[in-house]
C-alpha cells in the first residue's frame, strides 16, 4: 500500500514540477508562463481570438520584446522598430523556422532561398537577384514591358465583363492580381510568355489561389504543432499546400529538363534569362546549381512575390474606393505626368509625390506583412539587457509600431499627407518597415514597388473605381493568413472616357 501512495505522490510531484517549471533563463525576455505541451496558446487565445491582434495585445503588457512558447518552441516577439531593426540586422538571425510543410516541400533538404541557410542561402540569394536584375528585374524598361503584357490581359478580361453595351461592372477583388503577377514573374524567370506556357500558368494560378485560401486557416496551430498536418491533412489544408508544391515542382522540372536539352545542343549560347543562366552554372558549381535547387528557387520566387504583391494591390484598391478624394488626387497626378494617356514608366513616380505618399500610407495602415517572416537564432543574441537563446524563433509584429501615437499622430486616420512636407515633397519614407531589415530582408522590394506602381497607375488611367452602388463600405480591418489581407470585397470598374 505504502508503495502505491509513494508512487502517486511522486507522480503528483512530477506533474506539479512540469506544470510550474519555467525553463526560461532570467535574462531571457519576460512573458506569460507557459504550460507543458501547449505552451502559451491559452494566453494567446485569451489575448484575442485573432492571432495577429493577440501578439500586439500581449506586448502591451510585456513590452517591446517578450517571450512565448508556441507549443514547445521557444519564441520571442518583437514589436518596436528599434528591436526589429537591431535584432533582424544581426547575422545570427539569418535563419528560418524550417519545420512542418516547409521541410516537406524541400525534400527535407537545405534548398532554395526563402528557407535555406548557410552556404546555399549565401550563394543562391545574391546570385538569383543579380540575374533577375540583369535580365529585367530592376531595369524598369524591361519590367514595364512585362507589366504591360500582364495588364493588357487583365484589362481585356475586365472589358469583356463590362461588355459593349455597358460602361461599368462590379468585380471581385480577391486574388484579382494573382495571375497577372504570376505572369510577370514567369517572364522574369523564363524570359517570355508564349502560348504554350498558358496551361502551366493556369495550373500555377489555380493551385496557388487554393494554397493561399487554405493557408489562411490554421496557420497558427500548425506553427505550434507541425505534426498536426499529418493528423488533420485536409482540415489544416496540408493536402492542398502539398498539391501546389507538387505542381510547381513538375512545371519547374520540365522547364529545367527542356533547357538542359537546349544547352546540350548549343552549349555556348549567352544566357538571356534566369533559367538558362541557372542551367549553365550546373556544370561549374553543381553543389549549389542543381535541379533540386532550381525547383525550390522557382517555388520561392513565385510564392514570395505573388501573394505579397497581390495582397498589396488588394489593399491599394480597398483604400482607393474607400477614399474617393485620395483616388482623385492620385488620378490628377497621373493626368499631369501623362496628359496624352501614354503608359507611365517607373521613373515618373518622382514627379508624383502624392502617389508615393499614398503607397507609403497604404503600407502603414494596411500592413500586408504584419508579422514579417519568422527567423531563428543561430547563436545566443544580446539585445539591451536580454538574451535570446540559440534556436529561439523570432517573430515580429509591426502593428503596435504603426499604430503608436508618438511616431504617427492620429494613427487611426488614413492620411497620405503625413508623408509630405510643406513643400509637397515626400518625407519619412524610411519609417515604413514592410520589407524588414538586414541582409535577410526582402530582396524583391524594388520589383514589388515597380509592379504595384505601374499596375495601379495603368488601372486608374483606364477605370474609375468605386464601391458598388447599394453595397456597404468594405471592411477596413485585415484578416490573418500568410499575409494580412482585406476581407473579400467588390469594386465597380467604370471605363474612363
Ligand atoms: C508588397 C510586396 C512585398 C512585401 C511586403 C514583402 C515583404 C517581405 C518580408 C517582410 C520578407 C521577410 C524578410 C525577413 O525575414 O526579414 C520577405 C522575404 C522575401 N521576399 Fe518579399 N515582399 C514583397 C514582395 C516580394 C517580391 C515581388 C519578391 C520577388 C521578386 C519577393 C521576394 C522575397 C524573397 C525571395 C524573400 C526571402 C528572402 C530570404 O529568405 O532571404 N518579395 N518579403
Amino acid at each position: 500500500m505504502f508503495f502505491y501512495y509513494a508512487l502517486a505522490i511522486t507522480a503528483l510531484l512530477i506533474l506539479y514540477y512540469l506544470l510550474l517549471k519555467d525553463d526560461r533563463d532570467s535574462k531571457e525576455p519576460p512573458g506569460p508562463k507557459p504550460v507543458p505541451i501547449i505552451g502559451n496558446l491559452v494566453d494567446l487565445l485569451m489575448a484575442s481570438g485573432n492571432m495577429t491582434l493577440a501578439l500586439g495585445n500581449l506586448a502591451e503588457k510585456y513590452g517591446e520584446i517578450y517571450s512565448l512558447k508556441m507549443g514547445s518552441k521557444k519564441t520571442v516577439i518583437l514589436t518596436s522598430k528599434d528591436a526589429m531593426q537591431t535584432i533582424l540586422s544581426n547575422e545570427a538571425t539569418f535563419a528560418r523556422d524550417f519545420t512542418g510543410m516547409w521541410t516537406d516541400r524541400s525534400f527535407h533538404k537545405n534548398l532554395g532561398i526563402a528557407f535555406s541557410e548557410g552556404e546555399v542561402w549565401e550563394k543562391l540569394r545574391p546570385w538569383t537577384f543579380k540575374m533577375l536584375k540583369d535580365f529585367g528585374f530592376g531595369k524598369s524598361s524591361d519590367m514595364e514591358r512585362f507589366i504591360q503584357v500582364a495588364s493588357q490581359r487583365l484589362f481585356a478580361t475586365i472589358d469583356d465583363k463590362i461588355g459593349p453595351e455597358k460602361k461599368s461592372c462590379d468585380i471581385d477583388i480577391e486574388l484579382l492580381y494573382n495571375q497577372p503577377i504570376l505572369s510577370i514573374m514567369w517572364q522574369m524567370i523564363v524570359g517570355d510568355l508564349s502560348p504554350e506556357d498558358e496551361p502551366s500558368l493556369k495550373i500555377l494560378s489555380e493551385k496557388g489561389d487554393a494554397f493561399v485560401r487554405v493557408s489562411i486557416f490554421g496557420a497558427g496551430i500548425v506553427i505550434a504543432f507541425p505534426f498536426l498536418r499529418f493528423v488533420f491533412p485536409n482540415a489544416l489544408g496540408y493536402n492542398v499546400q502539398m498539391d501546389f508544391f507538387q505542381a510547381c515542382n513538375t512545371i519547374a522540372q520540365n522547364l529545367f529538363k527542356e533547357m538542359e536539352e537546349k544547352m546540350r545542343k548549343s552549349p555556348l549560347s549567352t544566357p538571356t534569362n534566369l533559367l538558362k543562366a541557372f542551367v549553365q552554372n550546373c556544370t561549374k558549381d553543381p553543389k549549389i546549381f542543381n535541379c533540386d535547387n532550381f525547383l525550390l528557387t522557382f517555388q520561392d520566387i513565385l510564392l514570395t512575390s505573388t501573394e505579397t504583391s497581390n495582397t498589396f494591390m488588394e489593399i491599394l484598391i480597398l483604400y482607393l474606393i474607400t477614399y474617393p478624394d485620395v483616388q482623385e488626387k492620385v488620378y490628377a497626378e497621373i493626368l499631369k505626368v501623362s496628359p496624352d494617356e501614354r503608359d507611365l514608366s517607373f521613373s515618373d513616380r518622382k514627379k508624383m509625390p502624392y502617389t508615393q505618399a499614398f503607397f507609403l500610407e497604404a503600407h502603414r495602415k494596411g500592413q500586408p506583412f504584419q508579422n514579417l517572416v519568422p527567423r531563428r537564432a543561430l547563436s545566443d543574441i544580446t539585445y539591451k539587457d536580454y538574451i535570446i537563446k540559440k534556436d529561439t524563433i523570432i517573430m515580429s509584429d509591426t502593428r503596435l509600431y504603426y499604430e503608436n501615437k508618438e511616431d504617427w499622430p492620429d494613427p487611426e486616420v488614413f492620411r497620405p499627407e503625413r508623408f509630405l512636407d510643406e513643400a509637397g515633397q515626400v518625407v519619412n519614407a524610411g519609417k515604413i518597415i514592410s520589407f524588414s531589415f538586414g541582409k535577410r530582408n526582402c530582396p524583391g522590394e524594388l520589383q514589388a514597388n515597380i509592379v504595384t506602381f505601374l499596375g495601379i497607375t495603368a488601372l486608374l488611367q483606364r477605370y474609375k473605381l468605386s464601391v458598388p452602388r447599394g453595397q456597404c463600405m468594405p471592411r477596413l480591418d485585415m484578416r490573418p493568413g500568410l499575409t494580412s489581407k482585406p476581407y473579400p470585397f467588390q469594386a465597380t470598374f467604370a471605363k474612363r472616357q
